[in-house]
């Protein structure tokens, strides 16, 4: 007799950078409001959901070490999250491959759990509206929800608030990873003290950077990017200079540190110009390793195994 064996379901996720992220101040729940500009990257992970006899996390990657595989990682208190509103045991054994580089300031985690939020709801048949499951998301992180949405959109409050923005074809990007990572609540207190001791400069409005993004050209939006917690992440982490000098030195437009980083993400003219300064920045030695990517892509979506491509 031939026995079924249960297909797994696979979602990808992507990463984001911020193009332009003002922080304001420290509120009294330990957050700070921003106003953000997000865009979904291809640079994916990969989360596979099958049915198990109890709930389980393993992780594959050149990064799998430092992801926790217990209670901790993203990805379970999403499966946990669901199974509760489903009325049901988080019997399902969750599969990450890593592409999205680990405390990088590219939303890794954020976007696991996105990834095993739609996983899990098809896994399940649960057919949770778009709502429910943006109010989960929000629960389980401040990026957690765009990593959902993917494409490109203005976020508000903690960055959980979403209002997809217009934009005109493709924007290429270089992304240097560097060794180490950088802790996000670190990365904000460390702008906490240097606006206490000083007056780091802080980003203007995003109205000019929406523009440029609806012209569609690289070159306009390029002097646009910004981010108030660049200041913060090369405080802490002083090399990163060299790796932004480097990337523009190797014929990028422009270069920020993405998120709390310290990935730097550089903004070139067009794919050509991403392989040559991809290449030539992969030579400087000035961080762990360089990968191309483009957006904006689409948010967490299930993906047929066929379809599986891995960056
Ligand atoms: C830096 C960004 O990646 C920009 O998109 C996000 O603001 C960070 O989002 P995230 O990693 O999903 O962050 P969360 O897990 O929600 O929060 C982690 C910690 O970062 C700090 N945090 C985060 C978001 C925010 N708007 N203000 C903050 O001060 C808080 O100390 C918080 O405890
Ligand atoms: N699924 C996960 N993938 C990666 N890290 C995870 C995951 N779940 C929990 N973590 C923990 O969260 C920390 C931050 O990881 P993550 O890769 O999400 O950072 P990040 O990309 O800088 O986040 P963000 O850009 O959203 O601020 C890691 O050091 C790790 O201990």
């Amino acid at each position: 007799m031939l026995s079924v064996v249960p297909a797994p379901v696979i979602v990808r996720a992507p990463s984001k950078v911020n193009l332009h992220l003002a922080v304001g101040d420290l509120r009294p729940d330990g957050y700070h409001d921003l106003h953000t500009v997000f865009q979904a990257l291809s640079l994916y992970d990969e989360v596979s959901v099958v049915g198990a006899d109890k709930l389980s996390v393993h992780v594959s990657g050149a990064d799998a070490g430092a992801v926790p595989t217990d209670s901790t990682n993203l990805a379970w208190r999403a499966a946990e999250l669901l199974a509760e509103r489903a009325g049901r045991a988080p019997e399902v054994a969750i599969t990450i491959a890593k592409g999205i580089p680990v405390a990088g300031g590219m939303a890794g985690g954020s976007a696991d759990a996105a990834a095993t939020l739609v996983a899990l709801d098809a896994l399940w048949g649960l057919g949770a509206s778009r709502d429910e499951l943006d109010g989960f998301a929000a629960q389980l992180g401040s990026d957690v929800p765009f990593c959902l949405h993917g494409g490109t959109a203005l976020g508000t409050g903690r960055g959980e608030r979403l209002v997809p923005v217009l934009t005109r074809g493709t924007f290429h990007w270089v992304l240097a990873l560097a060794k180490g990572g950088l802790s996000t609540p670190v990365v904000f207190r460390e702008l906490d003290r240097l606006r206490e001791s000083g007056d780091p400069h802080r980003v203007g409005d995003s109205d000019d950077v929406l523009s440029a993004l609806a012209s569609g050209d690289p070159h306009e939006l390029a002097p646009l990017l910004g981010n108030d917690l660049q200041a913060a992440a090369l405080s802490l982490d002083p090399k990163l200079r060299r790796t932004l000098r480097a990337g523009i030195d190797a014929g990028a437009l422009a270069g920020l540190v993405s998120g709390s980083g310290p990935t730097c993400a550089f903004l070139v003219a067009d794919h050509h110009a991403a392989v040559t300064v991809s290449a030539e920045l992969a030579g400087a030695g000035v961080c762990r390793t360089v990968r191309v990517a483009s957006g904006p892509v689409p948010g967490a979506r299930v993906v047929a195994d066929t379809d599986t491509a891995h960056h």
